[in-house]
């Protein structure tokens, strides 16, 4: 393998160097253009002749594929099993939050129980006396006594009816006192009995239900024994009919009530939201199926979610709306009892190391409602984006996992932050390097200028196949089979990459990322890409735009957030800024089919603990060793990655204009402030050496009263166009 170097002081190997997965010995790294050089294609696409490729029997092509039948839940029909019975997370749910409440009652009553028992004291103590005024009161018959007042000195005076109604109540009052002191008697002795002959435990028993019900019947109803353990507007939230009413109402969905005239005619029909199914719980919430007042969509929900949040009395946070097929104006509205993004998360089940495929989807996390998002990682490109500490990193290493445990897909990890996170994925890189210096940069750009170089050849070759070995154009699993493997290729906090200090190395990285990201797909080629910063001016909407899947965390502010999900997504209600600091996890998942005709999602990424991750990257390694698919960085034969770059490239870059002469000193002096960090040392005796090298005389150039070395354009552009030789980048 040979390379384009080149040096302009023979003791300056500072300025120039190769990177070959950690030595570094040639050139200097950016340019004006940065180029591979022709015999620096990676030697890794398979030598496979059209006629070793099998034919796939009739092949079926991605949109001849017909839609599923809808399902009876699409229809309308409930669960035979309701929901939250469904799976053991719903289940486990259920019984955890039931119990939790329960365990919460108990404590908060047991600490009020001492001042409890006293206002029961009290109570039963008020509920004896009321008993005896009332037995004492029936006994007197006092409510014959209004009747006597009456017929002695009221309007009704009657002596004859006064005197027969008072033997009457004479009369009674005997009796009742006769009934009162027997039932006293029968009381005392059955107290006696209760005193001297039954055991202790019997005593207490009677005694307490005695004791309740003096205590019940001297309750005030509204003062009550042990206040509510839950404020009015709690976050569990007791979800009615009415309720969910009164939210829409307050979100503007409440439409409007049918108009009635004086004789009881309906004049206007009426248009309100109605049930579509009961209330029902799921998972850790409830579920309300709406049908909007007709003209509403799920854009009308959605932006009001915080206005059915408030009508809900729920935090904002705790209500997801969505769309249901067969209806423009049905919606789902699920209400979480808590905040989901503040519970465990749930662990990746990855990391029980099943044996997966990148051509199958994997999980990658879970919605609130407790349904697996699982994106497809084959025929995608992915960016995630948040700010520091909310769980970017964990998110991309979830979502690689598959990739990094089938050992038939090749794996390229870049991670610009240079830290511990990616070093466990050492063992099975192809290509891996971590950092961000001038070096690391080059090396990336090197190594996704193979990566190109390889995806085109790929696409070359699909072009020599019949139509019957490759149907559609792109790779097939029988492809993957014969060689040409899946490649995944892993670029953490790309903002170091895109951002970098020299605008050649950010033009030549945006360039090669959108490729990667819009064409390489269908060649096998998964670009992953996170960063920490997301904002427009380190990922350019071309870039977003072409990259099929995007996954936002926390972001600061909605525009961060449409930076990675996609101009006017926050509008439509879907906006990372919601997101709380303590939100681990929490994304937003645009790009993935939701199966319900939408594709955007809000989602908790599955926790693969570091531990987890390096585990991945063990066993991963492993099946490789085993698959016979190991190779480069990871078997210690790193792929040489050259950077072609040469300071002629960088003589014309900084060339003022098109001035056909100029001093090598004025050169000098611009490539110094262009490039601080690769031409801090040079010196006209340099540049002069270096250039002469590619045959650039020096001549006399006379500006400003002085005649001074210095070059000719043309001479520098022919000796440029010759070093660069025929340029493959664009074949
Ligand atoms: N799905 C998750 N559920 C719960 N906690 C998580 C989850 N993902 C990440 N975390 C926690 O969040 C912390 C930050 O995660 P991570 O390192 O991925 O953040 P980051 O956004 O990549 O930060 P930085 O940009 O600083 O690298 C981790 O220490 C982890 O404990």
């Amino acid at each position: 393998m040979t390379s384009t170097t080149e040096q302009y002081g023979p003791d300056r190997p500072e300025d120039r160097y190769r990177v070959d997965g950690g030595a570094a010995d040639v050139v200097d790294l950016s340019a004006a253009r940065v180029r591979l050089a022709p015999d620096t294609q990676p030697d890794t696409a398979p030598d496979i002749r059209p006629d070793t490729v099998p034919d796939i029997a009739d092949p079926v092509l991605e949109g001849e594929v017909l839609p599923p039948l809808p399902t009876p839940a699409d229809e309308g029909w409930l669960p035979i099993i309701p929901v939250w019975m469904q799976s053991k997370t719903g289940i486990r749910n259920m019984v955890r939050l039931t119990l939790r409440r329960w365990w919460y009652r108990i404590r908060f009553t047991a600490v009020r129980l001492p001042w409890a028992t006293v206002k029961w004291t009290g109570r039963a103590v008020r509920g004896s006396w009321r008993i005896s005024g009332r037995l004492l009161a029936w006994a007197l018959d006092t409510r014959a006594d209004a009747m006597e007042q009456e017929l002695a000195t009221g309007a009704r005076q009657d002596a004859k009816e006064f005197i027969r109604v008072r033997e009457d109540r004479a009369r009674r009052i005997r009796a009742r006192l006769v009934v009162l002191g027997l039932a006293t008697l029968v009381g005392a002795g059955g107290g006696a009995y209760l005193w001297f002959f039954t055991p202790r435990l019997v005593q207490v028993l009677v005694a307490m239900v005695l004791v309740t019900i003096l205590a019940r019947v001297g309750a005030n109803p509204d003062t009550p024994l042990i206040g509510p353990a839950m404020a009015t507007s709690s976050g569990y939230l007791q979800l009615s009919d009415a309720i969910l009413m009164r939210a829409l109402n307050a979100a503007g969905l409440g439409g409007t009530v049918a108009k009635v005239d004086r004789n009881g005619e309906t004049t206007e029909e009426g248009n309100r939201p109605t049930l579509a199914q009961p209330l029902q719980r799921e998972n850790a919430g409830y579920l309300a199926m709406v049908d909007l007042p007709f003209g509403k969509t799920v854009a009308d929900a959605t932006k009001g979610q915080a206005a059915l949040a408030s009508g809900l009395d729920v935090d904002e946070v705790q209500v997801f709306v969505e769309n249901v097929r067969g209806s423009a104006r049905r919606v789902s509205i699920y209400v979480a009892d808590e905040d989901p993004f503040m519970l465990p998360p749930r662990r990746s089940p990855l990391a029980r190391l099943p044996r997966v495929s990148v051509w199958n989807p994997n999980p990658l996390g879970a919605d609130v409602r407790g349904r697996e998002v699982c994106p497809s990682l084959i025929f995608n490109s992915f960016l995630i984006g948040a700010i520091p500490r909310s769980g970017k990193t964990y998110a991309g290493r979830a979502l690689v996992a598959p990739g990094f445990l089938d050992p038939h897909c090749d794996v390229t990890v870049l991670d610009f932050k240079g830290g511990k996170d990616w070093q466990a994925a050492e063992q099975l890189a192809v290509t891996f390097r971590l950092g961000d210096d001038d070096e690391d940069l080059g090396y990336a750009i090197g190594a996704l200028q193979n990566l190109k170089g390889e995806a085109q050849n790929r696409f070359k070759a699909f072009r020599a196949m019949s139509d019957e070995q490759n149907p559609e154009g792109k790779l097939t699993p029988e492809l993957a089979k014969a060689g040409y493997r899946p490649h995944l290729i892993v670029l953490d906090e790309v903002q170091n990459l895109l951002r970098a200090p020299e605008k050649e190395i950010r033009d030549e990285a945006l360039a090669l990322l959108v490729w990667l990201a819009k064409t390489a797909p269908a060649a096998g080629f998964t670009l992953v890409m996170a960063t920490q910063r997301p904002a427009t001016d380190v990922i350019p909407s071309d870039l977003r735009d072409n990259t099929s899947v995007r996954l936002a965390l926390r972001t600061k502010t909605w525009q961060s957030s449409d930076a990675i999900l996609g101009s006017g997504i926050n509008a439509i209600g879907f906006g990372t800024q919601r997101f709380l600091e303590e939100h681990k996890g929490a994304a937003i998942l645009g790009g993935v089919s939701n199966g319900r005709g939408g594709d955007l999602q809000v989602i908790r990424t599955d926790l693969l603990k570091n531990s987890d991750f390096t585990q991945i990257c063990q066993i991963g390694a492993q099946r490789r060793a085993d698959a016979g698919t190991l190779r480069g960085h990871a078997v210690g034969q790193a792929e040489e990655i050259v950077v072609t770059v040469t300071i002629l490239s960088d003589v014309v870059a900084v060339w003022p204009g098109v001035e056909p002469k100029v001093q090598a000193k004025t050169l000098v002096e611009r490539l110094q402030e262009a490039y601080p960090s690769k031409h801090a040392h040079l010196d006209q005796t340099s540049l002069t050496k270096a250039l002469k090298d590619h045959g650039v005389p020096v001549v006399q150039v006379y500006r400003d009263g002085s005649n001074r070395n210095g070059y000719a354009l043309a001479a520098v552009r022919k000796a440029l166009a010759k070093a660069e030789g025929p340029d493959i980048t664009n074949s």
